[in-house]
């Protein structure tokens, strides 16, 4: 499967909203601390959202609420995957996206057949404390040799100046949070990431 280059992930459907209608072709939902119901309904939203501009929903962590909501793609970190029910993701037919940070962790969701690997963080994030120092460019070339054909998502610190270098290291798409969600102008700056990632789509 081809994924987008361009890969947005925000906290709520309203970003969805915002953001999704100028072209977004690929984006994750990832909400933290939320009740279920809250996180339904957010999904809910980002879905009908997504559906009226040929977007791809990516579910981060809620899996089973994604299968209820009828979503089709999924995106798990390793802890995520240890509790998952990954029999009751397939017979539901999801896309699953998994995280990875070391070797190991690339054994661990390479054996769970994904549709894609991301590979973090790339460069020093802002957006949550990591236990692993940042990866670098060369590991991204090591991880594209080791996954052959399978899309291969970067990750962590990535603004528009760092595309070029992922994308020519190995990455098939960038996925970003606060570049564009803590900029001035967020609408511009997604649309600076569409063009600047359109040679690559
Ligand atoms: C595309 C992409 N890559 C990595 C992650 C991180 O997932 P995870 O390790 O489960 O951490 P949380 O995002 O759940 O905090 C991701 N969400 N998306
Ligand atoms: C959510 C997440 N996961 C990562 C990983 O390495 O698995 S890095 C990361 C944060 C990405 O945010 P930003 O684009 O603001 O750096
Ligand atoms: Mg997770």
């Amino acid at each position: 499967m081809k994924l987008d280059p361009f890969y947005l992930i925000v906290d709520s459907a309203a970003w969805v909203e915002r953001l999704v209608p100028l072209g977004v072709k690929l984006v994750q939902l990832r909400i933290k601390d939320a009740s279920d119901e809250a996180i339904r309904a957010e999904i809910r939203r980002a879905k009908a959202t997504c559906g009226a501009h040929g977007c791809q929903l990516i579910v981060n962590d809620y899996w089973q609420l994604a299968i209820e909501e009828g979503c089709d793609f999924v995106h798990l970190g390793q802890e995520d995957l240890a509790d998952a029910d990954l029999a009751a993701i397939r017979t539901a037919g999801l896309k699953l996206g998994l995280s990875t940070h070391d070797e190991a962790e690339l054994e661990t969701a390479l054996a769970a057949d994904p549709v894609y690997v991301a590979l973090g963080p790339i460069y020093p994030t802002i957006l949550k404390k990591m236990k692993w120092a940042p990866q670098g460019l060369e590991r991204l070339s090591a991880w594209r040799e080791r996954i052959g054909p399978l899309p291969l998502v970067a990750i962590g610190g990535l603004n528009p100046q760092r595309i070029e270098g992922v994308f020519a290291h190995g990455a098939d798409s960038a996925a970003v949070v606060t570049d564009i969600t803590l900029d001035a102008d967020p609408e511009g700056r997604t649309r600076e990431w569409i063009r600047k990632t359109d040679a690559w789509r």
